[in-house]
């Protein structure tokens, strides 16, 4: 069985010094909580900081984006090898609003990919329609297309270690969450696509997350779906209350 997953996506919030605060508290409210996987994904400032606060807890530590490069003369941005010194675990990769704000495209998204692969990270690849491609009927072509150009060239053994997140843009940061049955449809159908690019028994191991106006509220109806083995969170992941309420939720 997958165990459940949950991750708070913190976006452009916290600085370093409330980050780590932040962490602290977290990790006392979910410290009797097991059989979830919990990581927090601060800015890049707040990496170290909140690396240092979570020590000896069971929360991971995620990074929201990378470079694909190791190193080089690239002002502004974060190599691979920089986040693995750290101790980062988990890496998300191809959210709508670096897709959308910062014209990322799938063969770029499949170049970091890869390189998290390298440099032993895992990534969560995020993947999901706008709501003009929702309303054109289009949703499973476009996630179809950002799946297997995400995954290309990825081997059977590295996809054992890929979260996938789909998360529906129209649903990010708007209180609207899709159904838990739209939601599982497509998780579903994510699920069938990684069978045809690694096998069926590589893709029941992966684990696929529901993104979009995560609440503590919908966690539980969300949660109950077969295809939905956890939730990439945002909004409610920066309050202590809303995040632990999700992640005992999930359980
Ligand atoms: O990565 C997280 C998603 O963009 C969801 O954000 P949200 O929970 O604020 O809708």
């Amino acid at each position: 069985m997958r165990t459940p997953f949950i991750a708070g996506n913190w976006k452009m919030y916290k600085t370093p010094i409330e980050a780590a605060g932040f962490v602290r508290e977290l990790i006392d409210s979910l410290k009797d909580v097991n059989g979830v996987d919990v990581a927090v994904c601060p800015p890049f400032p707040a990496l170290w900081p909140v690396k240092e606060a979570l020590e000896s807890s069971n929360i991971a530590l995620g990074a929201q984006n990378m470079h694909f490069e190791k190193e080089g003369a690239f002002t502004g941005e974060v190599s691979p090898a920089m986040l693995q010194d750290i101790g980062v675990k988990y890496v998300i990769l191809g959210h709508s609003e670096r897709r959308a704000y910062f014209g990322e495209t799938d063969e770029l998204i499949n170049q970091k990919i890869k390189a998290a692969f390298t440099w032993g990270l895992n990534p969560i690849l995020c993947v999901g329609e706008t709501l003009s491609e929702r309303e054109q009927g289009i949703t499973k072509a476009v996630v179809e297309i950002q799946v297997r150009k995400g995954l290309l060239g990825v081997t059977p053994e590295q996809a054992e270690k890929l979260t996938l997140a789909y998360e529906p843009v129209w649903a990010i940061g708007t209180g609207k969450t899709a159904t838990p049955e739209d939601a599982q449809e497509v998780c579903s159908f994510i699920r069938e696509t990684l069978a045809s690019l690694f096998g069926r028994e590589v893709a029941a191991k992966i684990r696929i997350q529901y993104g979009g106006s995560v609440k503590p509220e919908n966690i539980k109806e969300l949660m109950a779906e077969p295809d939905i083995d956890g939730a990439l969170v945002g909004g409610a992941s920066l309050k202590v209350d809303s995040f632990t309420a999700i992640v005992k939720g999930s359980i």
